[in-house]
C-alpha cells in the first residue's frame, strides 16, 4: 500500500505561549482531493504549513510520505502552493507560457533568473502541459493581460512543472467576479477529475466553491479540527452556523455543491 503524503498526529503550535494549533491530525491520502474551511484565523494556514514542511510543529508527530524525516528539499518540491501573494509577484509583460517554465526552476519571474535559464525541453514541455490543461491559447499572452481565472490557471500550471503529489490552492477564487469564478472552478473539477491530477487542497471560505471532487472537506475552529470527512457529511448548516456566528436557513445542493442560504444579519 502506498503512504499518505501526509500524516499529522496529534500535532500541537505554539507561538510565544499562543496556542495555534492543538491535537490537529489528520491524513492526506494520494489522489484525494480535499477542501479547508474555516474562519480567519482559524489556523488553515499554520497547519498547512507544517503539513507541507515548511513550519515545525511544537508538539505532535508529521509524517511524510510515510516517515518522519524525509529530504525537505525534495519535499518541497514535491508539493505545489498556490497562493493569493504570488501572482502580484509575476512581471506583467512576462508571457504566460514562461511563467509556467519558471515553475520548473523554482523561481518567481523568469527574466530574473539570471544564469539559470530554461530549455528548450522546459519551454516544450510547458506548453503540452498547457494543451493538456485546455490553457495552450494562453500561451503568448503577457501575464498580466490574463483574467484573475485565467491567472490562477498558469500559477496552477507553474506548480505542475515538477510533477508535484499535492498542490494547495490557498483561496484561489479571492476576488474574483462570478464569471470568472465559475469558469475556473468548472476548470479546476476537470482538472481535479483527470487521472494526471496530483491531488488538490483547496482552502476557501466558501461552502459553494468545493467542487463536487473535492469529496473531503477538513473543517478548522480556533486551532482544532472541528470536523473532517466526507463533504456533505461534514459541512452543515449547524456547523456553519457555529464557525461563522450568523444562522445558516439551509444548505441548497445544486450541481453538486452546496449553496449556504444565510439568515439576516
Ligand atoms: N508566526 C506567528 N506568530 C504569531 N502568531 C501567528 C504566527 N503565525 C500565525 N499566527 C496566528 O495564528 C493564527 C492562525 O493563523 P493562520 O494564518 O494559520 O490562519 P488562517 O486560518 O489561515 O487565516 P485566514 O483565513 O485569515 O488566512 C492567527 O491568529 C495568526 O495571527
Amino acid at each position: 500500500m502506498t503512504a499518505p503524503i501526509v500524516e499529522l498526529e496529534h500535532v500541537g503550535f505554539r507561538q510565544q505561549q499562543t496556542e495555534i494549533l492543538a491535537d490537529v491530525s489528520w491524513r492526506l491520502e494520494r489522489r484525494r482531493h480535499w477542501a479547508v474551511l474555516g474562519p480567519n484565523g482559524c489556523g488553515k494556514t499554520t497547519m498547512l504549513r507544517i503539513a507541507c514542511g515548511y513550519l515545525w510543529p511544537t508538539s505532535g508527530t508529521v509524517r511524510r510520505l510515510g516517515e518522519e524525516l524525509v529530504d525537505l528539499g525534495r519535499l518541497r518540491r514535491s508539493i505545489g502552493w498556490v497562493a493569493a501573494d504570488l501572482a502580484p509577484r509575476i512581471p506583467a509583460d512576462e508571457l504566460a507560457i514562461e511563467t509556467v517554465v519558471s515553475g520548473r526552476l523554482a523561481q518567481v519571474g523568469l527574466r530574473r533568473l539570471g544564469e539559470l535559464q530554461p530549455t528548450e525541453a522546459d519551454f516544450a514541455a510547458a506548453g503540452e502541459l498547457l494543451d493538456a490543461m485546455r490553457c495552450g491559447e494562453l500561451a503568448h499572452k503577457p501575464f498580466g493581460v490574463l483574467s484573475q481565472g485565467e491567472r490562477q490557471q498558469m500559477l496552477v500550471a507553474r506548480a505542475r512543472m515538477v510533477d508535484p503529489l499535492l498542490i494547495v490552492l490557498d483561496e484561489p477564487c479571492a476576488g474574483m467576479d462570478p464569471g470568472v469564478r465559475e469558469r475556473f472552478l468548472a476548470w479546476l473539477e476537470q482538472l481535479a477529475g483527470s487521472p494526471t491530477s496530483p491531488s488538490l487542497i483547496l482552502v476557501t471560505h466558501h461552502v459553494e466553491e468545493i467542487m463536487p471532487s473535492f469529496e473531503s472537506t477538513l473543517v478548522m475552529d480556533r486551532g482544532r479540527i472541528a470536523g473532517a470527512g466526507p463533504t456533505a457529511e461534514v459541512v452543515t448548516a449547524e456547523r456553519l452556523e457555529l464557525l461563522y456566528g450568523i444562522g445558516v436557513q439551509r444548505l441548497e445542493r445544486s450541481a453538486g455543491r452546496l449553496w449556504p442560504i444565510w439568515r439576516e444579519a
